[in-house]
């Protein structure tokens, strides 16, 4: 769609390809250049190198777990995806105030990293982002989301008339970059450069 103005830039890409390393690379692209940024990102949590679960990590600095091995959980359990227990009340206490409306008068990006299976055990979060990804919505959003999954409120967002996807790949992730934040200009009205 030639002139195009989108206003959801998603990510997509297999798992581990680097998809968190890209939205923090963008966002702090855009916020360097006086844009607000809100929401959150998704980190690792490791401890001796092995995998013991997900963080989410707001703009503010504030840390809330989304979900640990769960041999490292008291029962019970309700919501698993692999070996990880998904922490639902902890994860909706931090990610749910950070989906911050933007104010009309300040331009605002809104990062959600990232809409998938393990958020969306959070049904009032799911409705968030059905709300953000509306007709009528007056976010600007980078958000990451999994190639796989046949969750309907993630394919209304993968098609969406405003949305441009790009599909991250060790080939690509380390350029891609230029090209997301040209179109992240044409929405801010910004020229945003930086060289990684
Ligand atoms: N451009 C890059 N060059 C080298 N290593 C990278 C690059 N991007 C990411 N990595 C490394 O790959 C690993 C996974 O990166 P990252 O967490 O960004 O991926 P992801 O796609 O968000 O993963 P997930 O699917 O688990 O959310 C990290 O150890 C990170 O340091």
């Amino acid at each position: 769609m030639a002139n195009n103005k989108y206003k959801f830039f998603i990510l997509t890409g297999e798992p581990g390809v680097g998809k968190t390393t890209l939205t923090k690379k963008l966002s702090s692209a855009i916020s360097s250049n006086g844009i607000k940024t809100a929401g959150f990102y998704t980190e690792e949590i490791r401890s001796s190198r092995i995998r013991e679960g997900f963080d989410i990590v707001t703009f503010n600095g504030a840390r809330a777990r989304l979900a640990r091995d769960e041999c490292l959980l008291l029962p019970p359990i309700k919501h698993r995806v692999g070996k990880y227990g998904v922490l639902v009340e902890e994860f909706e206490n931090l990610a749910l105030p950070a989906l911050q409306k933007p104010d009309s008068n300040e331009p605002q990006l809104l990062v959600i990293d990232e809409i998938g299976k393990m958020e969306f055990f959070s049904q009032r979060f799911k409705n968030a982002v059905k709300e953000i990804f509306s007709p009528t919505s007056d976010y600007i959003v980078l958000a990451t989301i999994p190639v796989r999954m046949g969750d309907k409120v993630i394919e209304t967002i993968r098609n969406h008339s405003q949305a441009r996807v790009w599909m991250i790949t060790k080939e690509n992730r380390n350029t891609i970059h230029n090209e997301i934040l040209k179109e992240m200009n044409k929405v801010f009205n910004i020229i945003v450069c930086k060289s990684y």
